[in-house]
C-alpha cells in the first residue's frame, strides 16, 4: 500500500509578518527551520522512507524538504522541483498585510479570497515588484496573474497525474514538500472534498500529513504525525 506524506513548509518570514505571499520567494524563519527538522524526526519515527521527494521552485518548500530529509537521515532521497507545486498565486494581494487588508475590505471578503474554492483575488497589475513573468523559473510557461484554489488545482492536477501518481501506482512511497494551498488542492482531489467544504481545510506548517492509499490512490487512513499541532482532516469516503 503506497504511503504519501504531504509537508507544508515551515514558518516563513512572511507567515511571521502576516503578509500575503503566494509566489514571492521568502525564506524560512529560525522557527520554520526548527519545524522542518522536527518534521523530519517524525518522518523517521514513522519509518517512512520515500523513493522521491517532489517540491516547488520556491525556497521555503525546497529548504523545508531538504532539512526534513536531512534530519530524517534520508538526505540521498532524489528531489524533483516543479512550479506547478508552487503556492497559489495571490494576485493583487501579494505583499499586503493580511490584517490591514481585512480592515480595508472586511474579514468576510478576505476569508473568501483566502479559503473559498473558486473566487480568485484581484489580478496582479503587470510590471510591478511582484510580476514574475521575467523570472527564468517560469520561462516559456503561461503563468497566472492570480489564482483561486480551483485554478491552483487546475495546474497541480495534471502534474499529480503525470509525475506523482505513477510513482505511487508503482508502489513507491512519496514525500511532497509544498505549500498550504497547493497541498489543499491535492487534499481536495484525494479526499474528494466538496467545493463548499474545502473552506474548512487548513494545513499547518511543518507538520507531516501521512496518507495511506489503496491501489486506486484513494485514502485508506490519514493522520498528522505531530498530533499536538494537527488540524481536522476531511472524511474518508
Ligand atoms: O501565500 C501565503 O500568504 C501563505 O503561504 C498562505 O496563505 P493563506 O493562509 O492565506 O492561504
Amino acid at each position: 500500500m503506497p504511503r504519501l506524506i504531504l509537508l507544508r513548509h515551515g514558518q516563513s518570514q512572511w507567515n511571521l509578518e502576516n503578509r500575503f505571499t503566494g509566489w514571492v520567494d521568502v525564506d524560512l524563519t529560525a522557527e520554520g527551520e526548527a519545524q522542518a527538522r522536527r518534521g523530519g524526526e517524525l518522518i523517521a519515527e514513522a519509518g517512512f522512507k520515500p523513493a522521491v521527494m517532489f517540491t516547488s521552485v520556491l525556497t521555503r518548500a525546497k529548504r523545508t524538504g531538504a532539512i526534513a530529509l536531512q534530519s530524517a537521515g534520508l538526505k540521498d532521497v532524489p528531489t524533483i522541483e516543479d512550479w506547478r507545486l508552487n503556492e497559489r498565486h495571490y494576485g493583487g494581494l501579494t505583499g499586503l498585510d493580511k490584517a490591514e487588508t481585512a480592515k480595508l475590505h472586511g474579514e468576510d471578503q478576505v476569508k473568501v479570497w483566502r479559503r473559498s474554492y473558486d473566487v480568485p483575488p484581484p489580478p496582479l497589475a503587470p510590471g510591478g515588484e511582484w510580476d514574475f513573468t521575467a523570472d527564468p523559473r517560469y520561462a516559456g510557461q503561461d503563468i497566472p496573474d492570480t489564482e483561486s484554489l480551483k485554478t491552483t488545482l487546475d495546474r497541480v492536477l495534471p502534474y499529480w497525474n503525470s509525475a506523482i501518481a505513477p510513482r505511487l501506482e508503482a508502489g513507491e512511497d512519496v514525500l511532497i514538500a509544498a505549500h498550504g494551498n497547493s497541498l489543499r488542492a491535492i487534499v481536495k482531489h484525494l479526499f474528494d472534498v466538496p467545493d463548499d467544504k474545502i473552506v474548512g481545510v487548513e494545513i499547518p506548517t511543518g507538520n507531516p500529513l501521512e496518507i495511506d492509499l489503496d491501489a486506486e490512490l484513494k485514502p485508506v487512513s490519514a493522520r498528522y504525525l505531530d498530533a499536538g499541532r494537527a488540524e481536522s482532516l476531511p472524511a474518508i469516503a
